[in-house]
């Protein structure tokens, strides 16, 4: 599924992190070319959430993010929060139904991508299941066009063939747009299908060579 680079080509880097923390979690450092994806593993409660906000610039943090060359410091807050996204967890809806909180390009596509019926788009949040509404804040997601996706565990509350769709759809997303994302995930087997590079933090924070059980 993944892209695969010639031999030796150098690609430019993309989005990149140096000396990434949050209080005692990090410092990570990574660099990430056009349509790559870091796989980002380590135990319950190491901060894998905290870092992909840190690199949302949603929290306060040590260290820097550049992307493409630019470091965060030279965007708007609000511009660069739309160029590096970040799709939490358990998703936040602020209007009574999910449509006016989707830009409507590819949206048909999108939904019939991720076997979303469009009548949800006009439901009442409450009652679209937990991996409905997951689904469909990814499609929100990337309505916006991002160049970095920060996914945190995007398929937790998802069954077999609807994380094939999800991966299936964030990979031809990466391959189209040349974008980066850094996937947060617990599933070992799934981090090796989707990421073209890998992280593992102890349970300290600390990024280690040793895999994450
Ligand atoms: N805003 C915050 N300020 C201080 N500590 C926090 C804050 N948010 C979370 N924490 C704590 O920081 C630690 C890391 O939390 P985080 O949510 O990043 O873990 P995680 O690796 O994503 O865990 P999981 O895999 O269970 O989702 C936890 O001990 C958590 O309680």
């Amino acid at each position: 599924m993944n892209r695969q680079r010639v031999a030796g080509a150098t690609a430019a880097p993309r989005f990149e992190a140096e000396a990434l923390a949050i209080a005692a979690i990090g410092p990570i450092d990574f660099t990430l070319a056009a349509g790559d994806c870091l796989g980002l593993a380590a135990p319950s409660g190491a901060g894998k959430t905290r870092l992909l906000r840190a690199m949302a610039d949603l929290d306060a943090h040590a260290g820097s993010c550049r992307l493409d060359g630019h470091p965060a410091e030279v965007f708007s807050a609000p511009d660069w929060r739309r160029r590096v996204m970040f799709l939490p967890a358990e998703s936040a809806w602020w209007f009574d139904t999910p449509r006016p909180h989707i830009r409507p390009d590819r949206l048909a596509a999108r939904l019939a991508a991720l076997d979303l019926d469009t009548r949800l788009l006009d439901q009442p949040i409450e009652r679209i299941s937990s991996g409905q509404r997951q689904r469909l804040a990814l499609i929100r997601l990337l309505s916006y066009n991002p160049d970095v996706l920060l996914l945190d565990e995007p398929t937790a509350n998802l069954d077999g063939p609807n994380i094939e769709r999800v991966e299936a759809l964030i990979d031809e997303y990466r391959q189209q747009n040349d974008a980066c994302c850094i996937w947060v995930g617990h599933d070992r087997g799934q981090l090796e299908r989707v990421a073209t590079q890998h992280l593992v933090l102890d349970a300290a924070g600390k990024p280690t060579d040793t895999p994450c059980s």
